[in-house]
């Protein structure tokens, strides 16, 4: 069970809130049929629950700062076991999110292949945000917690890409146009990997 996770194919999915990480995710899913695991959204689940994990995350997550890192990689992990079997590749979503939870993926799940680092301004960001926090029901998605997890995300996360930009797998995509455009780029990061 355990090799099976590591004989599968890991993809990385790195970059600020409202990059399109998630939009870009759902259109590999279409084409390469891999599966798609965000930590965000498994997060989100655990919230819906009703749990008592989840009314701790739940609070954590409006703050913007990020859940204990042993919670989300334990909730990857039994992800990726569940779908082991028939999966041809991993899309991990929003992860990992400080060098440190990408060191503890390594230790108890495997290395990934390829990081998609998914880059767009600040400004476009926040755009994204604002319009989509209009129907999307996030209570995240507000000015404030905006901001918050901008600056986590500049001062945690982008070490993450520097990290594995070391080990020669990082593939940049400029997420500044239309989703087609972008989509392209990832096609081709990923055509090159198979
Ligand atoms: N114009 C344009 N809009 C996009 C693009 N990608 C995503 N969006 C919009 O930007 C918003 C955020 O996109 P998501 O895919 O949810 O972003 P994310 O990186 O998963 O964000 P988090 O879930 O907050 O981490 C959505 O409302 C999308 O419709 C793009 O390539 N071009
Ligand atoms: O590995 C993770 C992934 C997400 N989160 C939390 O979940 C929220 C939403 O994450 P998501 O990736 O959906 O959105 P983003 O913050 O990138 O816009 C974050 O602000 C964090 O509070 C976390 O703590 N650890
Ligand atoms: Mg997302």
């Amino acid at each position: 069970m355990g090799d099976k996770l590591k004989d599968s194919k890991i993809i990385f999915v790195v970059g600020g809130p409202g990059s399109g990480k998630g939009t870009q995710c759902e259109k590999v899913v279409e084409k390469y049929g891999f599966t798609h695991l965000s930590s965000g959204d498994l997060l989100r689940a655990e919230v819906s629950s009703g749990s008592e994990r989840g009314k701790q995350l739940s609070a954590i997550m409006q703050r913007g700062e990020l859940v204990p890192l042993e919670t989300v990689l334990d909730m990857i992990k039994e992800a990726m076991i569940a779908k082991a079997d028939t999966s041809k590749g991993f899309l991990i979503d929003g992860y990992p999110r400080e060098v440190r939870q990408g060191e503890e993926f390594e230790k108890k799940i495997g290395a990934p292949s390829l990081l998609l680092y998914i880059d767009a301004k600040a400004e476009t960001m926040v755009k994204r945000l604002m319009k989509r926090g209009e129907t999307s029901g996030r209570t995240d998605d507000n000015e404030e917690t905006i901001k918050k997890r901008l600056d986590l995300y500049y001062k945690a996360t982008e070490p993450v890409i520097a990290y594995y930009e070391g080990r020669g797998i990082v593939r940049k995509i400029v997420s500044e146009g239309t989703v087609d455009e972008v989509f392209s780029q990832v096609a081709a990061a990923i055509d090159s990997l198979l």
